[in-house]
């Protein structure tokens, strides 16, 4: 079986950290990060508000994503040797790919794939602080997370809501554990329905 979980939602929800828990103990299991696929810096559009746009789809080569998502459809056995990963025979019959990032659901050719998509959540204070202890590849410019990233984030979470894309919500503010044991214990519930 073939099972595909997204790890989406709000930037500095704890998206990586929830992840890499699961990367650990999942049989079979591969990731793919959406952040591996922005574009470079000279290709990313300013706005009228002087911000460079990297929070907006467009920012990002999702056709490449969805090659590399498709390259693990095919073969996930190829793959997982190709990352390096290691496949048990036992359970060689079940393979997981995790995708984690901060627009999973926003892309119509990705949408369908999944078997189970989560969006974690944290309110707009939490994620301002934890956001401005994080240093990117491309630092924030002063005044980003409130003129860019949040309203963007604003706006893709509702055209998602208004597509009716089903998620499951994860409150960011649990305990990193708690996050680790709720999604764990989801995702082989929802496996053993499917065999
Ligand atoms: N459950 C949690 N409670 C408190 N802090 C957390 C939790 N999970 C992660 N963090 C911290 O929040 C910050 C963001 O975590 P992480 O990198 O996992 O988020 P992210 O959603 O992948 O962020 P982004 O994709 O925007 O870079 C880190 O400093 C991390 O240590
Ligand atoms: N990884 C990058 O190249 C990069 C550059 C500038 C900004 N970001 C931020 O990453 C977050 C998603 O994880 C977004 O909120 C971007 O602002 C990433």
């Amino acid at each position: 079986m073939k099972y595909i979980v997204g790890i989406g939602g709000v930037t500095n929800g704890g998206k990586t950290t929830l992840t890499n828990s699961l990367l650990q103990v999942l049989p079979n299991c591969c990731v793919i990060h959406q952040d591996d696929f922005f574009k470079p810096q000279d290709q990313i559009a300013v706005g009228e508000d002087g911000f460079k746009q990297w929070d907006v789809l467009e920012s990002l080569d999702m056709e490449a994503m969805l090659s590399t998502v498709k390259a693990w459809v095919s073969s996930p056995q190829k793959f997982a040797h190709a990352h390096g990963v290691s496949v048990q025979l036992d359970t060689s019959d079940t393979h997981i790919l995790l995708l984690e990032g901060f627009l999973l659901y926003s892309y119509k050719p990705l949408v369908d794939l999944y078997s189970r998509r989560y969006f974690l959540t944290v309110p707009y204070g939490e994620c301002k602080w934890r956001r401005s202890t994080r240093s990117y590849e491309v630092p924030d410019p002063p005044g980003l997370f409130d003129g860019h990233v949040w309203p963007m984030y604003q706006k893709y979470k509702q055209e998602m809501e208004a597509n009716g894309v089903e998620v499951v919500y994860l409150d960011g503010m649990k305990s990193r554990e708690e996050l680790f044991h709720q999604v764990l214990e989801d995702i082989q519930n929802s496996l053993l329905n499917r065999s």
